[in-house]
């Protein structure tokens, strides 16, 4: 039987809710409860439906899904290019929602940087590769001089083995090549978080793997935190982490981690897929757990001493 909390014990549960820290405190990106509502011709989509993600500085992840799930548009919301209709997103300290549009601007120079599947749309066709990685250091102001900016460029375009097309313009480089440089131009100025919508859409998968070398590179040598959008199931398997979006909610997550055999010294990776609880306890199951064991509008819970058991209606 269970008694009534005293007034004390209350109280003292107030406390502790007050001294937790507030969710997604000590991550780079936080989206809490996130929504993007588009209405066209008086028809709303709900593209984004309460969506939770946490990113700690330093990761490099990717985010897959099917299309219409919501990648796109919670890309173009962490770029600062669109704005969030409810809910919370943080980047980097950033309030993505209260942003003003000089922040904002700032912020898009700044702190993320971004490199989108049309490579035509990541070069400015008439600059070479060194002066297309120049423009962001003077927009920004960060680097003074001609020749420190360039000096710059080239030290991004060498990081990522494309020095030689340093004089070249776009269309005298290949895909991959232009690929490379706009993920010079993207880290230019530094940026906290680099984002990366289908990068490696247009390639081929030889070069979508150099270029996912590419990304990983800027990850392990400037500590750029990256998150990937992808459909290529190569890229999504190289990363640590892969969080799936279904019907604009984070719905299931995979973490990748390395096992040394004891015996052998023999490295395997290891992944696991996890189901996302958000903070209110609802969990979304995959879809083919449900389709397998035909579950649908209700299933019962049962709670055992270390997990839940959960069963189609009508079995328990
Ligand atoms: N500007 C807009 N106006 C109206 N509806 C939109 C707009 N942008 C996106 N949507 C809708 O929002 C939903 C999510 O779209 P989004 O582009 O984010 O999906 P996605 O997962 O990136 O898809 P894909 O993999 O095909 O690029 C879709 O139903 C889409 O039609």
């Amino acid at each position: 039987m269970t008694t009534d909390p005293s007034l004390t014990e209350l109280a003292n549960r107030v406390s502790d809710a007050r001294d937790r820290p507030a969710y997604g405190h000590d991550a780079l990106i936080t989206c809490d409860r996130l929504v993007r509502i588009f209405t066209t011709d008086g028809v709303e989509v709900q593209a984004l439906q309460g969506l939770d993600l946490l990113v700690r500085e330093g990761e490099l992840m990717a985010l897959v899904g099917a299309s219409g799930s919501g990648k796109s548009t919670l890309m173009n919301i962490l770029a600062g290019l669109d704005t969030p209709t409810a809910g919370a997103a943080r980047v980097a300290g950033r309030d993505l929602l209260t942003m003003t549009a000089a922040d904002r601007l700032a912020y898009r120079r700044e702190t993320v940087g971004f490199v989108w599947q049309q490579t035509a749309r990541n070069l400015l066709p008439y600059l070479t590769a060194a002066q297309n990685v120049a423009l962001p250091l003077q927009l920004s102001g960060t680097r003074k001089g001609r020749r420190a900016r360039r000096e710059r460029a080239l030290e991004l375009l060498e990081l990522l083995q494309v020095a030689d097309c340093r004089d070249r313009r776009p269309q005298q480089m290949s895909g991959g090549q232009q690929q490379r440089v706009a993920i010079a131009v993207a880290l230019a100025n530094a940026p906290a978080v680099l984002l990366a919508d289908e990068p490696t859409g247009e390639l081929d998968s030889q070069t979508a793997t150099q270029i996912f070398e590419a990304f990983r590179t800027a990850n392990e040598t400037l500590g750029t935190t990256i998150v990937i959008v992808t459909h290529d199931q190569a890229v999504a398997g190289e990363v640590r982490r892969t969080v799936a979006i279904r019907d604009g909610r984070t719905s299931t997550e995979v973490l990748r981690r390395s096992e040394i055999d004891a015996a052998t010294g023999h490295e395997t990776v290891v992944a696991r897929e996890y189901a996302m609880l958000d903070r209110a306890g609802r969990l979304q199951l995959p879809a083919d757990y449900l389709r397998a064991l035909d579950m649908r509008d209700r299933v019962a819970l049962e709670l055992e001493s270390d997990h839940i058991g959960v069963w189609p209606d009508g079995t328990r």
